[in-house]
């Protein structure tokens, strides 16, 4: 697929978390009122990230017609969305609490509306708490992406970085 992204060349590699969730198993470390992970949020994209192998994560979503942007297929920022929890999601392997500074999506093909996307991504590696991911998107053929996107996600002190604003949360 296309796209402009160049990461760095000299990312420190990074080592998965001795306590991170073991390969096949659910990461359920945000809260349930997350748009995107969140199961009590009526129309949230309800996103279960696996854990994969070595520094990779996993996840599909049913594309539902409340998602729609053109005619029959997905909007745009919805599909934006669920890479960026995705995405997201995968710095917990290492351990980190992170949130997106820059993200950049690439649309390949129309996503029609009753298909499953498949996202896979993987984190490339950090540069001071800059930390460099990459996930692609299929809808049943993984030598077909109709998706991807390049991300850099940034390590915080998850106290410090919503202390002004945990108290506005809203708790449904
Ligand atoms: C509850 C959450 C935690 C648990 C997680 C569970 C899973 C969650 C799943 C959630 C999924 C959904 C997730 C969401 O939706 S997270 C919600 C959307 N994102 C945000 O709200 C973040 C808003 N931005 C900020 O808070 C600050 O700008 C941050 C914290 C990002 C940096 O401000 P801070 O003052 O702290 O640090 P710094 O300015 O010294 O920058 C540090 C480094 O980063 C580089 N940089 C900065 N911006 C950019 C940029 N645009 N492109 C390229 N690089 C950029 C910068 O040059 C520097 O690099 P270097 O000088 O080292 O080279």
């Amino acid at each position: 697929m296309k796209h402009a992204f160049v990461p760095p060349a000299d990312l420190e590699p990074l080592q998965r978390h001795p306590k991170a969730a073991a390969p096949g198993h659910h990461i359920d470390l945000h809260h349930s009122t997350c748009f995107g992970c969140g199961d009590d949020v009526p129309l949230g994209l309800h996103l279960k990230v696996i854990a994969g192998d070595g520094l990779t994560v996993s996840a599909d979503m049913p594309v539902a017609s409340w998602m729609q942007g053109g005619p029959g297929v997905i909007h745009g920022g919805v599909l934006s969305a669920a890479f960026d929890e995705v995405m997201g999601t995968s710095p917990l392997l290492i351990g980190s609490a992170v949130v997106t500074a820059h993200l950049e999506i690439d649309f390949a093909e129309p996503i029609p509306l009753g298909s499953t996307l498949h996202f896979d991504a993987r984190i490339l590696g950090r540069q001071r708490r800059k930390v460099y991911i990459a996930s692609v998107a299929h809808i049943g053929d993984p030598e077909r992406p109709v998706a991807s996107a390049h991300s850099i996600f940034v390590t915080i002190d998850v106290k410090e970085h919503f202390a002004e604003h945990y108290d506005k949360r809203v708790i449904l």
